[in-house]
This record gives C-alpha cells, sequence and structure tokens, in this order.
C-alpha cells in the first residue's frame, strides 16, 4: 500500500482485526501480552513511566510515532523515578514468569501511589497524612530496591539466552571460501603497491569569502530569529583508548566451539599514500585494468583529495588499527561512502596474515540506488569496469566476480548472504554506511555483526554516519568514535508564514520564484512522493520555457535507472543562455538525497518538511508507506546541505511553529515494520529464540508475536516455533514469506511459471503509470489488460503482453508508453523473475505450467462440451469473453461449482490439433458422432486423406 494515507484509511489500520487461532505456545505469549497491556504498560517503544494509555483505540500512526518518540527516558517524571525496566521486549522477557509479571503489577501500585502522592502535595496542612505518606514512600523505595534485583537478575538471565543464540548461531558456521588464483594475484599487486611509499599532500584549505547575500524578496517568509548557523567545529578528534572488551564464554562453548585467537599482529596499515599517485610518475598506468589513466582519472583525484574524509585519512587508519570497530561520523558529501572503502584497500585491509589469502571489504548501504551509485562512481574514479576490482550486490542483481575485493551491497544482501556463511569469511572489514538511518536490516546485521566479531578477532567493523548515533556505539561497548571535521556555511532560513495547502504547487512556485530571482546556485526540493516528484519535474519544466535562462530538472528517488541517477550528479551547463544568466539545475528528491547521495553545488534547499516513511501496524498486520512529517534532525540536515559549498538558504514551507511537533528524531524502522521477513531469516540463521536476539532497539513485543503467527499459519515454523523446511525453503527466496510460500505451492498446481511472473511483478515498482492529464486514456489502457479474476491474474497479462512484444521484435518501450505501462517496472520484473526461477530451480522446484486441453461442443443446446481425452463434461461458464458456443475449443483453466466450468477458454480450429497434437493425444472415434464438432473434423480428416492418399 502506498501513497499518502487519508485519515479513513488510517482509521481502517487501527480498526482492531479479527485474531486468529494461535498456535499454543503463542497464545500464551498473547494472554501475557494482554495481561501486560492491562496493567497499563505499553508496546511499542514504551519504557518506564512512558504512557500508560496506548490500548486498542483507533489512533493514526503519526500519532503512535510522536507518542513513542516523545517518551525517551529523559522525560520520565521526577524522581523518585520507578526502576527502569530494561526495555519492553525485556520486561516481557519474554514469556515471563508469573512471579515476574506479580512484580510488576506491584510497581505500577507504587507509581500509583506516587502520583497520589504529587496530589496530596498540595494540602500541605495535613502534615499527619503526610507521615503517613513518608512512610508509604520509604516502603516503596524499598520494594523498588528490591525489584531492580529482580530486575537485574532478569537481565542476567536475558544475557544468558543471548550466550546460548550465539551457541545456536555458532552451528550455522561455515567452512572458509577458497580464493581463487586472481585474486592471490591481486594481494601480490596490493602488496607490491603498499611498499611505494610517498607522502600524502594535504589538501588547500578552502577560503571561505563572506558574500553579501541579497535579501529574499518575497512576501511569503519570514526571516527566521533564532536559526542557529550550522558550522562544525575545528576541533581536535577524540583520542579514545581501546576500551573494546572481549567477551567471556562459558566453557561449554569454549569446548565445543573454541574461539579463534585474535591475530599475532593486526594488518599494519602503511604510511598514508595513494598508489595513484605513485602511478602518476610511473607512465600513468592503472595497476588494475594496465591501460594509462585518462585525464578524468586526475581531475577526479584532485576532487576526492579536497574531501574531508581524506584529510581525516591518518586518524581513521590509526584507529582502525587499534579497534575492532569504529564509528566515524561525517557531514554528507564528506568522502565517507566513496573515499573510505578505497584507502581501506590502499592501507591493504583485504590483505590477510596468512600468506595468499586475501579477502573482500563489504560496505553496505541502506537501498539500492545508493549501493549501485556508489559502486558505480568508485568504478569510475578507479577507471575500472563495474564487476571487476568493484562490485555490486542487490535483491536480484549480483555484478561481482570472484576478483571484487570490494563489495557494495545492501543490507538486505548481506544478510541473506549471511544464510549460508554465517561468520561472513569472505570479509576483512563490514562497513555499515548511513548506520544513522538505523534500517529495519542494518539493525539486525549490526547484532549479527557483534556476535561474529566475537568469534572473528580480526574482523574489523566500520559504522559510518552522518550523526552521532550514541545508541550504535554503545551497543559495540563504548567504540570509539571519530568525527570528520568538515566547514559549512551560514545558512539563511525562512519560514512559510501559514502551513500550504498544496505543498506542490508552492513548491514549484518557490523554485521558480528562487531561479528568476537569486544568484547562481543548483537548488534541491524535497519532496514525499515518487508521483510527486515526476509531477513536479514536469510541472517545472513547462514552467521553465518561459524564462529565459536554462533550469535543468533532474530527479531522485529510489527505483530511478542509475542512468538518470547519473544525470542529477552532473552540473548543469555553465554556458550562459542568449547572454543572460547561467543555467542553474534543480533536483527534485526524496528523502534519498538527504543522506545517502549528496549532490555538490546546492545553495537553495526548498524544504516541504514531510517524507515517506514505513509504518506497520501489528494488529491489523497492515504495513504502509506514508507521508509524514520529518523530524527536527532531517530539518536541520536538510537546511545544511544549502551550506556544503558556500553560504545558503533553505526555504521551509511550513510555518516556523510546525517545529514544536517535530518529533528529535525519527523511530528506527524496526519498531515500525512488518518483521516476518527477518524473524524467517534469524530462525534460519539459528536464532532460535529471537526474543532474546541481541537487538540495538528491540521490536514491539505484538510486532514479533504477529509475525511467528504468520510464519506459523504458513508452515514456515511449527508449533514449537523450529523453522520447518518449508520455512528453510522460503528464507532462500528473497521476497517476503506470503509470496515465497506462493512459489513453494505452485509447482503442485501446476503454475510455476505463472506464479513465478506474478511475484516478480509484485515486486517490482509499481507498473500502472497514471499521469494527471491523462487519466483517463491510462484507465482505459488498464482495462485492455484486465482480467476478470482480478489483479493479479491483471499482472500477468500485462508481462505476457509485455513479453510478447519483445519476442515479435516490436519496441517494447514503446509498448509500454502507450499503454501507460512503467518499462522500469516492467524491466525490474524480468530481472527479479530470472534471479528467483534460478533460486528457484536450485532448491528444486519444478517449472512446470497446466496443461492446456481440448473439448469439443457436445451439445450446443445445454452448451456441454466434451474434454477430448478424459470424456469428462464442462459446461462454458457464462462469464467467459466468449460470446458463442465454438466447436474446438482449448482451455487451461476449471472450476467446480455446481458443475464443472470452462472458465478461460479460446476458440482453436480442428486442424491444428491435427498438427500440433502428439501421436494418440486423441481417438477421435470415441467423439459422439451426432455433434457438429465431429462432423466436421470429419470432413478435415476427409479432404487431407483424399489430398494426401491414405
Ligand atoms: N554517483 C556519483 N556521481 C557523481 N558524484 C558523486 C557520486 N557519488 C558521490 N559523489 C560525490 O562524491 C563526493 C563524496 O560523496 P560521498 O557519497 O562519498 O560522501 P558521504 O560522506 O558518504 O556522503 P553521504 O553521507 O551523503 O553518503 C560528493 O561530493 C558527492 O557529490
Amino acid at each position: 500500500m502506498e501513497g499518502q494515507m487519508t485519515p479513513e484509511m488510517i482509521q481502517q489500520m487501527y480498526q482492531a482485526d479479527q485474531p486468529g487461532q494461535l498456535p499454543p505456545e503463542m497464545q500464551q505469549w498473547q494472554q501475557m501480552l494482554q495481561q501486560w497491556q492491562q496493567m497499563g504498560v505499553t508496546g511499542a517503544g514504551a519504557g518506564a513511566g512512558q504512557a500508560e494509555e496506548e490500548d486498542e483505540d483507533a489512533q493514526n500512526m503519526a500519532e503512535m510515532n510522536q507518542e513513542n518518540q516523545g517518551h525517551s527516558e529523559e522525560e520520565t517524571p521526577n524522581p523518585p523515578k520507578p526502576p527502569n525496566l530494561p526495555n519492553p521486549m525485556a520486561a516481557l522477557n519474554q514469556i515471563m514468569s508469573q512471579q515476574q509479571l506479580q512484580m510488576l503489577y506491584q510497581m505500577q501500585q507504587v507509581r500509583g501511589a506516587q502520583d497520589m502522592e504529587d496530589e496530596d502535595d498540595d494540602q500541605d496542612d495535613n502534615e499527619e497524612s503526610q507521615e503517613q505518606l513518608q512512610q508509604q514512600f520509604q516502603q516503596q523505595m524499598m520494594q523498588q530496591q528490591f525489584m531492580q534485583q529482580q530486575m537485574q537478575q532478569q537481565m542476567q538471565q536475558q544475557q544468558m539466552m543471548q550466550d546460548q543464540n550465539m551457541q545456536q548461531f555458532d552451528q550455522n558456521q561455515q567452512p572458509p571460501q577458497q580464493q581463487s588464483p586472481q585474486q592471490q594475484q591481486f594481494q601480490q599487486q596490493q602488496f607490491q603497491q603498499q611498499q611505494q611509499q610517498q607522502q600524502f599532500q594535504q589538501p588547500p584549505q578552502q577560503q571561505f569569502q563572506q558574500q553579501h547575500q541579497p535579501q529574499y524578496q518575497q512576501q511569503q517568509f519570514q526571516q527566521p530569529p533564532q536559526y542557529q548557523q550550522q558550522q562544525f567545529q575545528q576541533q581536535q578528534y577524540q583520542q579514545q583508548q581501546p576500551q573494546y572488551q572481549q567477551q567471556q564464554y562459558n566453557q561449554y562453548q569454549q569446548q565445543n566451539y573454541p574461539m579463534r585467537p585474535p591475530p599475532p599482529h593486526p594488518p599494519q596499515p602503511p604510511p598514508p599514500q595513494h598508489r595513484h599517485q605513485s602511478h602518476q610518475n610511473q607512465e600513468n598506468q592503472n595497476p588494475l585494468t594496465g591501460s594509462p589513466y585518462t585525464p578524468r582519472f586526475f581531475y577526479l583525484l584532485e576532487k576526492r583529495q579536497r574531501l574531508p574524509a581524506w584529510a581525516a585519512r591518518q586518524e581513521f587508519l590509526k584507529l582502525m588499527h587499534t579497534h575492532q570497530v569504529l564509528l566515524l561520523v561525517g557531514e554528507p558529501g564528506s568522502g565517507k561512502t566513496t573515499q573510505l572503502p578505497q584507502i581501506l584497500l590502499d592501507a591493504g585491509y583485504h590483505v590477510t596474515h596468512q600468506p595468499g589469502q586475501v579477502r573482500a571489504i563489504c560496505c553496505v548501504q541502506p537501498n539500492q540506488l545508493a549501493t549501485i551509485s556508489a559502486a558505480t562512481r568508485i568504478c569510475e574514479e578507479l577507471e575500472v569496469q563495474v564487476g571487476t576490482f568493484v562490485g555490486h550486490v542487490t535483491r536480484f542483481e549480483d555484478r561481482t566476480s570472484g576478483d571484487t575485493l570490494l563489495r557494495f551491497m545492501t543490507d538486505e544482501a548481506l544478510f541473506r548472504e549471511a544464510l549460508e556463511d554465517p561468520l561472513l569469511e569472505r570479509y576483512s572489514v563490514i562497513i555499515l554506511d548511513e548506520a544513522q538511518q538505523r534500517t529495519c536490516e542494518m539493525d539486525v546485521l549490526v547484532g549479527i555483526l557483534k556476535m561474529v566479531m566475537q568469534r572473528r578477532q580480526e574482523l574489523k567493523v566500520l559504522l559510518l554516519s552522518s550523526s552521532e548515533e550514541k545508541k550504535l556505539q554503545a551497543h559495540f561497548e563504548a567504540a570509539p568514535l571519530l568525527k570528520v571535521p568538515n566547514h559549512t556555511f551560514p545558512v539563511e532560513v525562512f519560514h512559510a508564514q501559514d502551513a500550504e495547502r498544496d505543498y506542490l504547487k508552492a513548491a514549484v512556485r518557490t523554485t521558480i520564484q528562487i531561479h528568476t530571482s537569486e544568484p547562481d546556485g543548483d537548488i534541491l526540493l524535497f519532496l514525499p512522493h515518487e508521483d510527486e516528484i515526476d509531477l513536479a519535474c514536469q510541472m517545472l519544466r513547462k514552467e521553465a520555457v518561459h524564462i529565459s535562462h536554462t533550469l535543468v530538472v533532474r530527479a531522485i528517488y529510489v527505483g530511478l535507472p542509475l542512468m538518470d541517477l547519473q544525470q542529477a550528479f552532473e552540473p548543469a551547463p555553465a554556458g550562459r543562455m542568449g547572454g543572460g544568466k547561467p543555467s542553474r539545475k534543480v533536483v527534485v528528491a526524496s528523502n534519498i538525497a538527504e543522506t545517502s547521495l549528496c549532490i555538490d553545488q546546492i545553495v537553495y534547499v526548498i524544504d516541504t518538511g514531510l517524507a515517506k516513511q514505513r509504518a506497520y501496524n501489528p494488529r491489523t498486520r497492515i504495513e504502509a508507506q506514508m507521508v509524514t512529517p520529518i523530524s527536527y534532525d532531517s530539518a536541520l540536515l536538510r537546511a545544511r546541505l544549502a551550506g556544503r559549498q558556500q553560504p545558503g538558504k533553505c526555504f521551509r514551507l511550513y510555518p516556523e511553529k510546525a517545529k514544536n511537533d517535530w518529533a528529535p528524531m525519527i523511530q528506527p524502522e524496526i519498531k515500525r515494520s512488518n518483521l516476518t521477513t527477518m524473524v524467517l531469516m534469524l530462525k534460519r540463521l539459528g536464532f532460535d529464540d529471537v526474543v532474546h536476539f541481541d537487538f540495538v532497539d528491540p521490536p514491539p513485543p505484538e510486532a514479533l508475536m504477529r509475525a511467528l503467527q504468520s510464519l506459523n499459519y504458513l508452515g514456515c515454523i511449527d508449533d514449537n516455533g523450529n523453522i520447518t523446511e518449508a520455512g528453510h525453503q522460503a528464507s532462500r527466496l528473497p521476497v517476503d514469506p506470503q509470496i515465497a510460500k506462493m512459489l513453494l505451492e505452485a509447482p503442485k498446481h501446476r503454475c510455476s511459471n505463472e506464479a513465478l511472473s506474478i511475484a516478480a511483478m509484485l515486486v517490482s515498482l509499481p507498473v500502472w503509470l497514471r499521469p494527471k492529464d491523462a487519466f483517463r486514456a491510462a484507465n482505459e489502457a488498464k482495462a485492455r489488460f484486465a482480467h476478470m479474476d482480478g489483479d493479479h491474474l491483471t499482472l500477468l497479462n500485462v508481462f505476457h503482453a509485455y513479453k510478447q512484444q519483445i519476442q515479435d521484435g516490436h519496441d517494447a518501450s514503446r509498448f509500454c508508453a502507450e499503454n501507460f505501462i512503467s518499462i522500469r517496472a516492467m524491466r525490474q520484473a524480468e530481472v527479479a523473475r530470472d534471479s528467483l526461477k534460478l533460486i528457484m530451480e536450485s532448491i528444486g522446484l519444478q517449472m512446470i505450467s497446466t496443461d492446456f486441453q481440448v473439448a469439443c461442443l457436445e451439445s450446443e443446446k445445454r452448451g456441454a462440451y466434451s474434454m477430448l481425452r478424459e470424456g469428462q463434461e464442462v459446461i462454458l461458464h457464462p462469464s467467459t469473453s466468449l460470446g458463442h458456443r465454438p466447436e474446438w475449443l482449448v482451455f487451461h483453466e476449471l472450476s467446480l461449482s455446481s458443475k464443472l466450468f470452462i472458465k478461460t477458454g479460446t476458440q482453436i480450429r480442428p486442424e491444428w490439433l491435427l498438427d500440433i497434437a502428439p501421436k494418440g493425444y486423441f481417438d477421435a472415434a470415441k467423439i459422439s458422432e451426432k455433434s457438429s464438432a465431429r462432423s466436421r473434423l470429419d470432413r478435415v480428416l476427409t479432404r487431407r486423406f483424399s489430398q494426401d492418399g491414405p
């Protein structure tokens, strides 16, 4: 479900669903959850002293987000505080004993008594009651202390459970992979490069020239009074001492799964150097390809050396050398994604201490577009082909080879790789980029990596973030933090006086105003929805026609082809049109341009204050992409983007007072996602007790319970919560378990090929284009593909029609354009289908379809047909689009209600049957002599006989 939610839709999402039949183990959970809720302790995100009133009432998702955000620990009531529950997960903890429930109930009473005490404070004259209260209070404090002890014990138990999880995880270990001869050869090359010592040159400091900024003249914006200039201080890096503590394991684990000793000496990073500089002196030859470098290589190299990440490389390598995990924080565009992996390769981090062995460096991105973009950019910087030295892996596409040493992967792809290689032995360094986004998959990867790091002391983990992620840092036992210093320039912020009703129109209007009245500099416009981005681009192009100087309009959002994305990075043409102003670029983007993709030369930012976010209601099991207000952090970040290269301006299309409603930060995705896939993957990895998995932020218990319930319904886990054979197979298919189950079941119903095409269409982008100015034509086009049984079969019709066009040598993109079908969606579906087919075959699933069957008309009066081989009588269903009763027809779908009906049939000629049907397929003598079908067949046979002879 996608798009902006109406209040009705939101309400629907929150209507209580009908609880299904739970397996006994889960019924116990559900009872406990209910008890828990009755006691007033909320589910998602609530901790001690938090909102007690979250119950069955319908609430919209935005409210829930804010509620959960708002109840941070700092906001709990004044002391005496009730003891902090470890977290709602641990509090449920999970199948908690009755004794623990009782204890929590007491705590609730304590809280109630404190509230009473607050009320009574006003009646100062009543000393007696105050004394009583004090006594009561002391008792409560003692009770609390007792409970805290209990809680600590509970935490210890939880830790033990986590250890057990680790133990199960170990059982999935795979033998390390063999290195290819090419990898060994490459490793030798790398060693040679490391020998070349060359001084790294500090990039020239950027000088900030204060420029006079003309006032923005439009009345609708107000000068913000308190906007703080965002500027990084030129501060010294924090020199934190290594704090990483090796965890202790119990004896059993050590005996059975001995930990590997740490390497005798970790890889020594050579002194700062850059191999390309050295090669510049050696005939400018690219060691990776053997070809000479082009001038563009040196142009890009010079640009790269000016990035803040380059300036921080010495400190970065030092900390990487001394710590197993590092959190590096830097502004968007400081070169974290593109430079740090290269710096690690240059420093030899792919080289292990075992001679002849190399390991790859993996850089994990939160989405497909960022993954492909980063890999492509580095390939451009190194002048290599994608898939050779550097490659990328996304859900359905793997563009790497055995020689790929720098693998950019989506978080989901690495998660799936961990199913086959639980210790991720292929990698020496794993980089989690955009860690601040806290995607669901990234959060789970963090938990997995923490365990892998304890097993593989030589594995390095690098977290890259645009903000200080204290929680993540703490999760890795206070990993050291390195801040990449950055110069940013002041940004003036303007707010609209009132909230804009039609923010799309307002955004387009503001863009045009900037273009016509503001000095040089590109514009970045944030819109929440892909459709709106496309529409805004159309509107801007139309408007720009009337303006003398060129406005180059570009879009950025997930799902965009790489070529279009690259255009967004390209600068606007420098030439002046008609002697007027230079051209300007406007990039209309989703929030992916906030941090994942950083466009240079932006001086003006237009912020609608909205973003599309994932939301999930475990009660109704509805997951949706909803347009919601951005957080305080996001608003600041968007504004800062205007000041990356020179002083900039940010135009917020909402009044300043809207700030008060902002959540400080967006909730981690794990708290607002459907966890079915994640739970299945964890089960497959061997974490039987998913509840005690080492989450950075525990997911809502109800969401976990629903996930277990759904998996049980699908037969992926049994009633005891153990993964089944079907669950193993489903986990290998990179689609939701529901779709995976459809693919697993399809061969039994002889429809594997059809199910596969439908699955591929479901996982790709939305198929139908619905331009506002051609709404009716788009609807008519859609109706041409409509199947009477509904949308899934309509999608199948579209896929078949598209493939037919290609097969017939026609222009598929023209066919798509004429029928308002997204060519991007169709291409994605093709890729997804091929990839899923390979996996289905590797699982051993048969790729079969229903045989077409032939029937001939027995009785026109009754509309009765006879199935040619079986002789079974069938009736033509009244809903078929056949307007008459043909003598012969081919069909592939029967439905049984009052009679056996042919639902999808097509007229054929008996001649075709004689030409195509295998020998012995039917016996003409068995067809009723009285039927017209038989007479016609006889005539055809007689004619052929007379023509060809016996
Ligand atoms: N695909 C690309 N094409 C052109 N330029 C790019 C591309 N990707 C990154 N860049 C440029 O490279 C520079 C460094 O970007 P990089 O993505 O490494 O920074 P970052 O610190 O990782 O930022 P973010 O947090 O946004 O990912 C920026 O100037 C950016 O504009």
